[in-house]
């Protein structure tokens, strides 16, 4: 691989994941300069501060000049028009490409806004992150030998996903292709309905304690006794309200399809404990830990 890949990379949307893969491409001195687009002139202030860029945008025409590659790092909800605004100011062989948690959304905004661009558009999603967001969170060794997967359109070029493959490579990543449909029915399962579930339980417990938000935990109160299981089930209640809402939102149907089966195992486990069924508990029981314990060891 040679070693520097990129004279400019632009990113838009540099938090968690945007200001993650700056600082592992700088890292592994793949990038020679990065230029930051951002909402909030804090957070952006924060990247040029950690390293992340070199360089606040003034403008989006300015920053796009000569980009050898854009990445789209902003909620989901976010990227057709952040598509629509680039458009005009791409270069022929600027390749874009995304970091969106769901695929057939960003798929349908680049064939609405860039049309023009497809050759060079790569969707992409690392599977891995955190329930922190911001710069400030940003860890070059996020993306180590975890998954990303491209999900590449046909009119992708070949010469697109082998750059785009080598960028997440030199993160660390294990790249993955597979069409977008199947990317988010998958990721419902994984990642889109545990983080729904952790949101309800934590508001499920704490809403049946009625207290004012500021104030300590009562002596009574249920979370005040709640130990590191709930703990580990609820990390990633912490995440970004905002991301959730437009990763449900764009992923409606296979979440939806997700909830309603799990609700089935629900009331399956409720039925159990109404008729005093203990083999079927334990049955049930047993095939998760089975299941859990398959997955650990053969995901390396
Ligand atoms: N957090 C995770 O675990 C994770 C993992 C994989 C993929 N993703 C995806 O990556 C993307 C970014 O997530 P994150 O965790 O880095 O979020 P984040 O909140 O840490 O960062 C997003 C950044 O985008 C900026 N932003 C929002 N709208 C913008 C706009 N219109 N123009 C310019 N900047 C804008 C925000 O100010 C923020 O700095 C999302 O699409 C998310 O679905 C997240
Ligand atoms: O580890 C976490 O906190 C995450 O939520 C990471 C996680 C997930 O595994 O569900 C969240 C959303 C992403 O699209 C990819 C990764």
């Amino acid at each position: 691989m040679p070693s520097v890949m990129i004279n400019k990379l632009v990113i838009i949307g540099v938090g968690l994941i945007g200001g993650s893969f700056a600082l592992a491409l700088r890292k592994a001195d793949k990038v020679k300069h990065i230029v930051g687009v951002g909402r909030s002139r804090e957070n952006m202030q924060r990247a040029l501060k950690r390293g992340a860029i070199d360089e606040i945008a003034d403008d989006l025409p300015s920053a796009l000049k000569h980009a050898d590659v854009v990445l789209l790092a902003t909620p989901v909800g976010q990227v057709g028009s952040i598509m629509a605004q680039i458009s005009p100011y791409l270069e022929p062989d600027t390749i874009v490409t995304d970091a969106g948690s769901t695929k057939q959304d960003v798929v349908a905004a680049a064939h609405s806004h860039l049309a023009g661009h497809l050759k060079n558009f790569v969707p992409a999603h690392p599977v891995a992150g955190a329930e922190l967001s911001g710069v400030s969170a940003a860890d070059a060794g996020l993306y180590q030998s975890k998954n990303l997967v491209l999900t590449p359109l046909k009119e992708t070029s070949a010469e697109a996903v082998k750059r785009v493959t080598e960028l997440w490579q030199a993160c660390g990543a294990r790249v993955s292709e597979m069409n977008a449909a199947q990317h988010d029915a998958i990721l419902a399962a994984v990642s889109h309905l545990p983080h729904v579930l952790a949101f309800l339980l934590m508001n499920h417990v704490s809403s049946s304690t009625e207290h004012d938000s500021n104030e300590p935990l009562r002596a009574d109160d249920p979370l005040r006794f709640a130990g590191s299981g709930f703990r580990d089930f609820t990390r990633i209640a912490g995440s970004s309200p905002e991301m959730w809402r437009d990763i449900c939102l764009a992923n409606r149907e296979a979440l939806s399809w997700q909830i309603d089966a799990y609700q089935k195992e629900l009331t399956a486990l409720r039925e159990m404990l109404a008729r005093d069924d203990s083999e079927a508990l334990e049955r049930v029981f047993t095939s998760a830990r089975e299941a859990r314990r398959r997955w650990l060891e053969n995901k390396s």
